[in-house]
């Protein structure tokens, strides 16, 4: 379990920015008590603010969070938590969080300056830190407490002015326990299905439309196709019809033209026998009026007549079989005309009939003409010349039809194909988000469950509080009675001590103190402008010494070089003169000798009182 061990506070609403505030919290209650306005509130909001980062909800954006620069009568005020709890794996832990708040020409300025989260290392005892960002404290602080940020906000560290939220609306309700049972994101997730799913299903309805348009394209396709091979067949049908009638009425015209050619005969030999008849009556009426006049005398022999007779007998003979020749011929024409009739009657009504075929063949062709205006309009296949269309042209504007009906027929098939694929396509998707969906939906079913028995839990652990709380309530009275009578005579004491007090004469008291510590801040640091002066003569005193050191060693070699005698005489001759001197110092100084470093001293010194 984690703890929180102690929190500084310094600069937050009625805490002096000045002075350092410590509480520290003891295990396994720590009771904060105090008047109104004495900043208890302000405690756990600072509390809330290091675990969470979230300002309290009367803050202002900060604004009235940081102490008052106004009250503190400064320009900016400084704030400050510093708070230290233990994880849940026991480890230390101190996050700070330090906050500005500046008075500018109008208005106020707040700003979080500096925020820092550190482990303690518990085996050097040095400081690591953690992170520096406020966003990354934010979610790494509730990480290591082992709670999450939803439970710190609205169940550990609730606002008083906040407290009533399980009071509130349904939906605020439901918001709040979602955020502290962390069922947002699954909710969320739920709505995200949701909408997939909806989206989906509505793409499906769009999808089955599409279908149905095409499906219902496809069947006028298929019906146009049906149509055009019907219209096809007919069409070869009447061609061959049309092929027939064509060789009917060329047939029928050679008829009629033979016809008309034994008509011509038969009339010619009508009037043949018409002048025939004439011929006939008036020899007829010649014969008359010959038998007429033979009642008159005949002058002739009888052989003469006789011989007239023969000619005559023979002439009637050969005029009686030219008769007879012609009366059949007669019988014939008459058999041969009214056959000819039979058979013109017939071509007559062939002729009406062709006719009315050619008519049904006309209205046809303008159907067909029609149909191909219409095919080409609906298909855009492009202009026609006017109608009526001859047999190559209409045969021409079938194919391209046709062609285009192949070329639609491809196209719906590809469309159906392409449709068939993203149909199955929606359908897996559909079927995986319904997956999900279910999934999700067990989870969260098994959340309700987990939410239930923590629910049930929170009550056992109520019920539990409040049965503690009858019991410390009922042993601690007499406890907490006493304790308070002891307070209370140690609050008239403590009032006593204060009156008794004489305030002036300790002010006096202090000034007076402040005045000698004054006098020895004054002499001290006189003291350290000798000291100052003494380093720097130190310092040329130890640039002499060196001199001196040189000197010393050419006076040596010089000395060594002018008597001529050997090194270790010289060394003993000038060990002597140091000597000497040193005796001659110690008389100067009665008797004492310095250490090197404050020799020069000493000497200027004892020359100064000579
Ligand atoms: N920005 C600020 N600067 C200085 N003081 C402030 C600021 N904001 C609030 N205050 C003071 O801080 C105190 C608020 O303390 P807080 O509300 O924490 O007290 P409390 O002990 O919880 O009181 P109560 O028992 O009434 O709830 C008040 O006295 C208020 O005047």
């Amino acid at each position: 379990m984690s703890t929180v061990d102690k929190m500084l506070i310094k600069g937050i609403r009625s805490f002096d920015p000045e002075n350092k505030n410590v509480i520290t919290f003891f295990r396994p209650l720590t009771l904060i008590v105090g008047p109104n306005g004495a900043g208890k509130t302000t405690i756990i909001e600072c509390l809330k603010l290091s675990c969470t980062g979230e300002l309290p909800p009367n803050a202002r954006s900060g604004h009235s969070f940081v102490h008052d620069p106004k009250v503190a009568g400064e320009t900016e005020t400084k704030g400050q938590i510093k708070l230290r709890f233990k994880t849940a794996a026991g480890k230390d832990v101190v996050c700070i969080r330090s906050f500005q708040l500046t008075q500018k020409a109008s208005k106020m300025e707040y700003k979080a300056i500096e925020s820092v989260l550190q482990t303690i290392n518990p085996h050097t005892g040095e400081k690591v830190c953690l992170s520096y960002r406020c966003a990354d404290m934010d979610r790494e602080i509730p990480a290591l407490m082992g709670v999450s940020k939803a439970i710190l906000e609205n169940v550990i560290f609730v606002h008083q002015d906040e407290a009533n939220w399980p009071l509130q609306d349904p939906s605020t309700l439901k918001k709040k326990f979602d955020d502290i049972f962390s069922a947002t994101r699954y909710t969320k997730a739920l709505e995200v299905i949701k909408k997939l799913h909806k989206e989906q299903a509505q793409e499906i309805k769009t999808y089955k439309l599409k279908l149905e348009n095409l499906q219902t394209l496809k069947d006028a396709a298929y019906k146009l196709r049906e149509g055009i091979s019907q219209d096809q067949e007919k069409t070869e049908v009447l061609q061959g019809q049309l092929q027939d009638l064509e060789r009917n009425i060329q047939t029928m015209d050679a008829k009629i033209q033979h016809n008309e050619a034994t008509l011509k005969d038969l009339r010619k030999l009508e009037k043949q026998k018409m002048s025939k008849t004439d011929v006939r009556s008036t020899l007829y009426k010649v014969k008359e009026e010959q038998h007429a006049n033979l009642a008159e005398e005949n002058e002739d022999t009888d052989e003469e007549l006789k011989e007239w007779k023969t000619k005559f007998d023979e002439r009637i003979a050969m005029l009686e079989s030219k008769s007879s020749k012609l009366e059949r011929e007669k019988d014939d024409l008459a058999a041969r005309s009214s056959l000819l009739n039979i058979a013109i009657k017939e071509s007559i009504k062939e002729i009406s009939k062709l006719q009315t075929e050619a008519e049904a063949h006309v209205s046809l062709k303008n159907e067909r003409d029609s149909l191909i205006q219409k095919l080409f309009a609906r298909h855009n296949l492009g202009s026609l010349p006017s109608t009526p269309f001859s047999n190559e042209v209409a045969m021409n504007f079938s194919n391209r039809i046709k062609s285009r009906f192949m070329d639609l027929e491809k196209d719906l098939e590809e469309k159906k194909k392409s449709n068939e694929l993203k149909l199955k396509v929606a359908w897996d998707r559909f079927m995986n988000a319904n997956d999900r969906w279910k999934d999700t939906e067990a989870q969260k079913q098994a959340k309700v469950e987990i939410k239930k028995g923590i629910l049930k839990r929170i009550e056992e652990k109520e019920r539990e509080r409040d049965s503690y709380e009858l019991h410390v309530s009922n042993m601690n009275l007499a406890h907490i009675d006493e304790r308070d009578k002891n307070m209370q005579n140690e609050i008239e004491r403590k009032t006593n001590q204060l009156a008794g007090r004489e305030f002036e004469s300790n002010i006096l008291q202090k000034q007076n103190e402040l005045f000698t510590v004054e006098q020895k801040i004054k002499a001290l640091s006189r003291e350290k402008d000798i000291m100052d002066a003494d380093s720097e003569d130190r310092v040329l005193l130890s640039f002499k010494k060196s001199e001196v050191e040189t000197s010393k060693k050419k006076h040596k070699k010089m000395q060594v070089k002018s008597l001529s005698l050997s090194p270790p005489m010289a060394l003993i001759f000038s060990l002597d003169i140091m000597d000497e001197i040193r005796d001659r110092v110690k008389g100067v100084l009665k008797g004492r000798l310095p250490p090197d470093k404050d020799l020069k001293n000493e000497i200027g010194q004892a020359l100064r009182l000579c």
